[in-house]
């Protein structure tokens, strides 16, 4: 697994502000929506791509193009929602599919309630979408979900990622043969008594959308 954490400071600037306590819901997606973007920009950067002729008004060459088939970009709901539409401005003809799962606040155990995916992933460059890699059991479900229907490469986006998620994700993917990279904006310090970031942001889909229960 390889971890890379960008170090930008327009990243370092909006992401103090997302974490910021007195940083309203609209201003929160504003922000999440403008951090994935430049995070997509590092996160996709061995996407799969084709030659492709064309021809400008002054002569024929070669470019490139997304490869088929399309990359799959999977928000993890709620909170993974707030991160769609800032990769689908770098990417806007990947594929979308949907992943709901709920970490129990008691157990912390991660649980999926929604799934929507194509079947077969085989050959598929994955983007999983999700705010937080806390303890990583939500995000290490969600890779075996897609690995497990032959996704053959996983980018994981995350706006913060403590240190002992990434651990536990890198020992649970163990004998994994799909490559899995994690793109975050910051390594926070550890996780407090109750499996929050510290210093974190707080509850992203809270913030986001309201308080769930
Ligand atoms: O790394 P973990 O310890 O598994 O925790 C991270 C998960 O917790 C949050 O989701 P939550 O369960 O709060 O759902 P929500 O997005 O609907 O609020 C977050 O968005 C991640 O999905
Ligand atoms: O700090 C955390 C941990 C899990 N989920 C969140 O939304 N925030
Ligand atoms: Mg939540």
């Amino acid at each position: 697994m390889r971890t890379q954490v960008v170090d930008h400071p327009l990243v370092s600037h909006k992401l103090t502000t997302l974490r910021d306590q007195d940083t309203d819901s609209p201003t929160f997606r504003r922000l999440c929506d403008e951090l994935v973007t430049l995070l997509a920009y590092e996160a996709t950067r061995e996407v799969r791509v084709i030659a492709a002729d064309i021809t400008t008004p002054v002569s024929p060459t070669t470019g490139v193009k997304l490869a088929t088939p399309k990359p799959l970009v999977v928000p993890i709901l709620r909170a993974g929602l707030g991160m769609l539409d800032g990769m689908m401005r770098l990417l806007p003809t990947a594929e979308v599919g949907f992943l709901g799962m709920l970490r129990n606040e008691e157990t912390l155990e991660a649980s999926t309630y929604a799934e929507r995916l194509p079947e077969d992933l085989s050959g598929r460059q994955c983007y999983v979408l999700d705010p937080m890699l806390a303890t990583g059991g939500t995000l290490a479900a969600a890779i075996r979900f897609l690995t497990d229907r032959g996704a053959d490469d996983i980018t994981a986006i995350c706006l913060l990622a403590a240190p002992e998620g990434l651990a536990r994700l890198e020992a649970g993917l163990d004998g994994l043969a799909a490559p899995v990279t994690v793109v975050t904006a910051a390594l926070d310090e550890r996780l407090n008594d109750k499996g929050y970031i510290v210093p974190g942001l707080g509850d992203a889909g809270d913030r986001m959308y309201g308080v769930a229960h």
